[in-house]
């Protein structure tokens, strides 16, 4: 069954979503229809990128949804869905990527009208179809909705059912998460560079330096820990680099990395 899909914002995470539908036609751009809040240059840009349709007309956009993804920054949101309020046809999954932004507080705002809502934090993978995607679901999600709105979050990776008091920590873990490893990567091209390896092919060799890692780390037959120390001989040059990590309480500073992006996610949901 095709869905219509109405996407409100246009910015990084949208194009991630598109571009990881539209990648191996998993869904048709015929049936993406995106609005943002004033940059044409970007909604002709997605149309000619990734062959989905544009609209500025609420009625245009409401009538062509089957589900609405929402993906304006939290501070956004109420201004994003208020023309949308009483246009949105009864029965409609609003699906949220925000971060912060609760589902009573989403299915509040439409009051009688009761519109289904699903939390979801998916990360920039999407667009290569390798998310992690934690959700929870609201009171008015029907057994219907969900298989349609997971069946689309799963073309672009990996689902994860949670309850909503654990999504801002998945925000902080794996929405963030992308972020985290691309700085860590910057690190290691830096590092190539300054030990006189030609920047061009120090990027291959981090990133499938870091792709092996993980895929040994998904077979979960070892722990991070246990991998490291297989890598690591007694006064060899893993043990050499190491001693700086430590002494620089580098883990440490991770650790308290991502709590205080959980923080900030609680605090966006209360602003
Ligand atoms: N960027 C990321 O890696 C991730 C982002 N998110 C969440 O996704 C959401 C979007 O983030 P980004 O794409 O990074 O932001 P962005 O700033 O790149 O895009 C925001 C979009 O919202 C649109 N917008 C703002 N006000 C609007 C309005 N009144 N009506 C219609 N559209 C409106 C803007 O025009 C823009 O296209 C945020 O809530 C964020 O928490 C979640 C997971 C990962
Ligand atoms: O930085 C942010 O607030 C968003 C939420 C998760 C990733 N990016």
């Amino acid at each position: 069954m095709t869905l219509n899909i109405t996407m409100i914002g246009a910015g990084s995470m949208a194009e991630a979503l598109i571009g990881g539908w539209v990648k191996d036609s998993k869904v048709s751009p015929d049936s993406i229809m995106v609005t943002n809040y004033s940059n044409d240059f970007k909604l002709q840009e997605l149309k000619k990128k990734y062959g989905i349709s544009i609209s500025r007309s609420v009625d245009e956009l409401s009538e062509h949804a089957d589900v609405v993804f929402l993906a304006c920054k939290p501070k956004d949101w109420e201004k994003a869905l208020d023309p949308f309020r009483f246009t949105m046809k009864q029965g409609t999954p609003l699906v949220s990527v925000m971060a912060g932004v609760t589902i009573q507080s989403m299915e509040n705002f439409f009051g009688d009208h009761a519109i289904p809502v699903i939390r979801s934090i998916p990360n920039t993978s999407a667009i290569v179809q390798a998310s992690m995607t934690p959700y929870s679901i609201g009171k008015w999600i029907s057994l219907e909705n969900k298989k349609a709105v997971t069946h689309l979050l799963q073309f672009v990776g990996q689902i994860a059912e949670v309850p909503e008091e654990k999504i801002d920590a998945m925000t902080a873990l794996t929405g963030t998460g992308p972020a985290y490893i691309y700085y860590l990567m910057e690190s290691m091209e830096k590092a190539a560079e300054k030990i006189g390896i030609d920047p061009e092919l120090a990027r291959h060799l981090v990133s499938q330096t870091l792709l092996g890692a993980s895929i040994r780390v998904q077979e979960n037959v070892f722990s991070p820990k246990s991998l490291y120390e297989q890598i690591m001989s007694p006064g060899g040059t893993t043990e050499a680099g190491f001693n700086v990590l430590k002494e620089r309480g580098v883990q440490d500073a991770m650790v308290e990395c991502i709590e205080k992006a959980y923080e900030r996610s609680q605090e966006l949901g209360n602003k």
